[in-house]
């Protein structure tokens, strides 16, 4: 796939920079019906074939909830369920089919007619019901699965599809396994089921076996092989199983497929089937490749996409595009230098026409400084550049340990280094020997004009051997008035700080420490309230 234009690849809504008097350009997330582009009708089917997963099994009011949202974010259809299967399913599709305004409602069946009785049953009281029936076509469904030879097959689609049409006008015919089925025994298929009523045909890889280039040519050989395709609407239905589904559904639609069947976050049978979120957004970005649109309210899409993995509680992985948590975070310095010089450089979806705030920038070690000066200027502060370089370089020192620095991570660190006093010792590094049948024993060392002075000591504790340890170093004892240790972030590898009041030479003098590592911070804190004695005239 080549680029079809210039570099500003947000086809649908224009540049993403800042124009020229400094306003974002406008964009509407709920697209006007174009008379120039195609429409590329959603079928949702989360409520179906991304409820076949292992553990997302949904109950009623589950199912009303998500297909509410579904409803809101604009899907053109809802495949609530496969209403045979069991009464609470079918409970579950007649109140989304009641309740449930906007969307085709459609209900699954095999190409049976107890199941087609059920399913009408089911959809029967929606604004726009659907029945959709589906039946292998491919050999190795017909013979290892459904044990019948191909023209008993066609015959058994087309009965089931004129049964189906008995009761609803609206019937979709499923050639299950299509990709895998013979060309010219599909086409057949097709012709006879719509000859019997169906209104929309779905050509689905229901194992995932395609690829994009031979997926989009099927399509296109079974508009050019079978004519009367052009009086229905021509679907696809991809699964995931070499991760290939959204490109093998984006290449059916370049190829003439009108309706995409997807599910929320690419919930479905086993490896999933096509994300929606994916299909939508890609179609949005790249609108004049595709020449089509959808019409989906995209600023749904993540609202969507929370409520749909914490129902199935199925959590989304932090890397999926669209609704991952860091598909709108940059971490590394290069990419937030440019972020914050113009958004088009590393963004090619706005996150807040997918419902997302913001995109965040996350400062980690392999952050740079600009990213550092305005997270710094967000939060309030104005630096000298002499100031501004102590805190890059303690910002490095603390970001090398930790995987990510918060905001309040980056306040303690700039309280230190403005609050600071000169160093007559500087902490080094420390060890430590400790355990419950040994009395602790710490070495630490200390540089004093570029001069590394170790030393070691035993004490009642850990904390107390270190101390004990840095007092041998500076050649002054010290009493420990107050001692107070916190967490200063959360999580597991928070930022500890430790602030200590010691009375030295008859003086009370306070030191902070901070470190990820509990003990170094205090070892930092005593060296600080040294520092102050020593500062204050004290040789
Ligand atoms: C590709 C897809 O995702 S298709 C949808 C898959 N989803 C599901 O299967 C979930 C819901 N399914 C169910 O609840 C059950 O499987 C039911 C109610 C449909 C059927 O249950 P059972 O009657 O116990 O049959 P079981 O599931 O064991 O076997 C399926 C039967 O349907 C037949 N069958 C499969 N597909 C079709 C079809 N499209 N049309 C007609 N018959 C079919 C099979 O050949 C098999 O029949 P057999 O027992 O005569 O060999
Ligand atoms: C029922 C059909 C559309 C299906 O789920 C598949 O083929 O994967």
């Amino acid at each position: 796939m080549g680029l079809d234009g210039p570099v500003d690849l947000c086809d649908a809504c224009g540049p993403l920079s800042t124009t020229k008097n400094g306003n974002r350009n406008k964009n509407t997330t709920r697209r006007k019906e174009s008379t120039m582009s195609r429409k590329i009708h959603i079928f949702d089917t989360t409520l179906r074939d991304g409820e076949q997963v292992p553990g997302a099994k949904l109950n009623r009011r589950q199912k009303l909830e998500i297909a509410e949202q579904l409803a809101r974010l604009g899907v053109d259809v809802i495949e609530a369920g496969f209403p045979c299967s069991s009464p609470e399913d079918l409970k579950a599709v007649q109140t989304v089919a009641e309740q449930v305004k906007g969307p085709v409602i459609a209900g699954l069946a095999r190409a049976v007619q107890q199941d087609i009785d059920i399913a009408w049953e089911a959809v029967k009281k929606a604004e726009r019901p659907r029945i959709h029936v589906f039946l292998g076509s491919s050999d190795i469904h017909l013979q290892k699965k459904l044990r019948r030879d191909r023209e008993s097959a066609l015959q058994q689609a087309v009965e089931a599809v004129k049964y189906a049409k008995k009761y609803c006008e609206d019937v979709e015919y499923s050639t299950e396994d299509a990709s895998r089925s013979d060309f010219e025994y599909l086409c057949r298929v097709i012709e006879a089921c719509i000859r019997a009523g169906a209104t929309v045909i779905n050509v689905p890889d229901t194992v995932g076996y395609a690829l994009p280039e031979q997926y989009g040519e099927l399509i296109r050989n079974l508009r050019e092989k079978v004519p009367a395709l052009d009086k229905v609407i021509l679907s696809v239905h991809c699964h995931n199983d070499l991760g290939l589904a959204v490109a093998n559904s984006l290449a059916a639609v370049r190829n003439g497929a009108e309706q995409v069947e997807c599910t929320i976050n690419g919930v479905g049978e086993r490896a999933g089937n096509a994300s929606l979120e994916e299909i939508v957004m890609a179609i949005r970005t790249r609108e004049s490749f595709f020449d089509a649109h959808t019409t989906i309210n995209t600023r749904e899409i993540y609202r969507t996409s929370r409520m749909v993995s914490r129902l199935m509680n199925i959590p989304v992985q932090p890397n999926k595009a669209i609704v991952g948590s860091n598909a709108f975070a940059h971490s590394s310095g290069i990419h937030q230098d440019g972020i914050l010089k113009d958004r088009s450089t590393y963004e090619i979806i706005r996150p807040e026409d997918v419902g997302i705030k913001a995109h965040s920038l996350v400062l980690t070690a392999r952050s740079g400084r600009a990213a550092l000066r305005h997270r710094l200027k967000e939060l309030g502060y104005e630096l000298t550049d002499e100031q501004f370089q102590r805190v890059h370089k303690r910002f490095l020192n603390v970001a090398d340990r930790k995987k990510e620095i918060s905001s309040q991570d980056l306040a303690t660190i700039v309280e230190i280094e403005l609050t600071k006093v000169p160093e007559t010792y500087t902490f080094d590094s420390l060890q430590i020997m400790s355990g419950n049948t040994m009395q602790p024993l710490a070495s630490v060392t200390l540089i004093k004009d570029g001069e590394k002075i170790t030393d070691a000591a035993t004490g009642n504790g850990p904390v107390n051997a270190v101390f004990n340890c840095i007092e041998r170093i500076v050649g002054q004892t010290g009493k420990l008035r107050d001692y107070d240790l916190k967490a200063v972030t959360m999580g597991k590898d928070a930022l500890g700080e430790a602030m200590v009041r010691v009375e030295i030479g008859g003086s009370i003098y306070s030191g902070i420490g901070t470190s990820p590592d509990v003990i170094e911070a205090s070892a930092r804190a005593y060296v600080n309230a040294f520092n102050r004695f020593f500062a204050n005239g004290n040789a």
